[in-house]
């Protein structure tokens, strides 16, 4: 038997299957279309599932990677071939433990949410189990998500802040990028260039948080010299409204992911 089966291999469940694979990992796969199918059969360690039902049979630990709309339909395909044994791993926000119990009653589930950058091996993710996983299955799961990124343990009650935060976040991050490699190229910068400066940039200033542990704000002040280029700038991005758009965009998605 498999150890993971990922239904859907999409951006975020392709994100994860690339990750697990260059881990050496097996596992199996399966998703309606047949020519996103078509890109796994090259690789050894992946089997190419019949369908999600085979999928199930053939898989300890299930992660669900299809889009939230389709999470009921899905369920109710699989939910027969779904032992007591087997662990069902939900990425979509707005499935709460409640709700997806309800769908898969007396069953294991864990909701995670991960992000893209798991193709990198990069992934924040975070694991809420129902109490039916035994502390060896956390581990498990914990282990899995592991290969590809950086996890945490976390309560459900977060989990609408965590997916604002750290699943959106990627794409926030992109849009800056964009829009700073945009300011350059209008300053004469070739465009690709720039996309590789400011991303080592971006890559650096998170490294330093995590690594210095020092508060960002002091990391900002170590920036920016009196009377020097950096506080133009910033001076722009407060009048402009940069924090409170952040802060604005974050509640959208949490509010979002509380309704759904
Ligand atoms: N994209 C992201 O950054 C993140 C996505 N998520 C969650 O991951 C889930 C998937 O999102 P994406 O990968 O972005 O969507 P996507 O649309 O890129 O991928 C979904 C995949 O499911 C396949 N599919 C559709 N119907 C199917 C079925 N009946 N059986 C098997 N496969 C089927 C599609 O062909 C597609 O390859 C969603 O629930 C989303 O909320 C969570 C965290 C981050
Ligand atoms: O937008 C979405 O639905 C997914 C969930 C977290 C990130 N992307």
């Amino acid at each position: 038997m498999n150890r993971v089966g990922i239904v859907g291999i999409g951006n975020m469940g392709g994100a994860i299957a690339h990750g697990l694979i260059n881990n050496k990992e097996e596992i199996i796969v399966s998703d309606g279309s047949a020519e996103k199918l078509s890109e796994y059969k090259s690789f050894s360690n992946v089997q190419i599932a019949k369908d999600n039902i085979d999928l199930v049979e053939k898989s300890k630990i299930i992660i669900l990677a299809v889009k939230p709309n389709l999470y009921k339909t899905v369920i109710d395909e699989i939910k027969n071939e779904f032992s007591e044994d087997k662990i069902l791993i939900s990425i979509a926000p707005g499935f709460t433990i409640e709700k997806l119990e309800n769908l898969l009653p007396n069953r294991k589930i864990a909701m995670i949410m991960p992000n893209t950058p798991a193709l990198v091996y990069e992934s924040m993710s975070a694991i809420c189990p129902n109490t039916l996983l035994t502390e060896g299955e956390i581990e498990e799961v914990k282990k899995i998500f592991n290969l590809i990124g950086k996890v945490a343990i976390l309560e459900e009650e977060y989990f609408p802040a965590f997916s604002g935060t750290c699943g959106c976040l990627p794409a926030y991050v992109y849009m800056f990028i964009e829009a700073a490699a945009d300011g350059a190229v209008l300053n004469g910068m070739k465009r690709f260039d720039a996309y590789e400066f400011i991303a080592q940039s971006v890559l650096g200033s998170a490294k330093m948080v995590l690594e210095t542990k020092k508060h960002p704000g002091e990391l900002k002040d170590m920036v920016t010299s009196p009377g020097g280029t950096t506080i133009e700038g910033l001076k722009v991005l407060e009048e402009k409204g940069f924090r409170g758009s952040i802060i604005d965009a974050i509640n959208a998605t949490v509010e979002k992911s509380k309704n759904m």
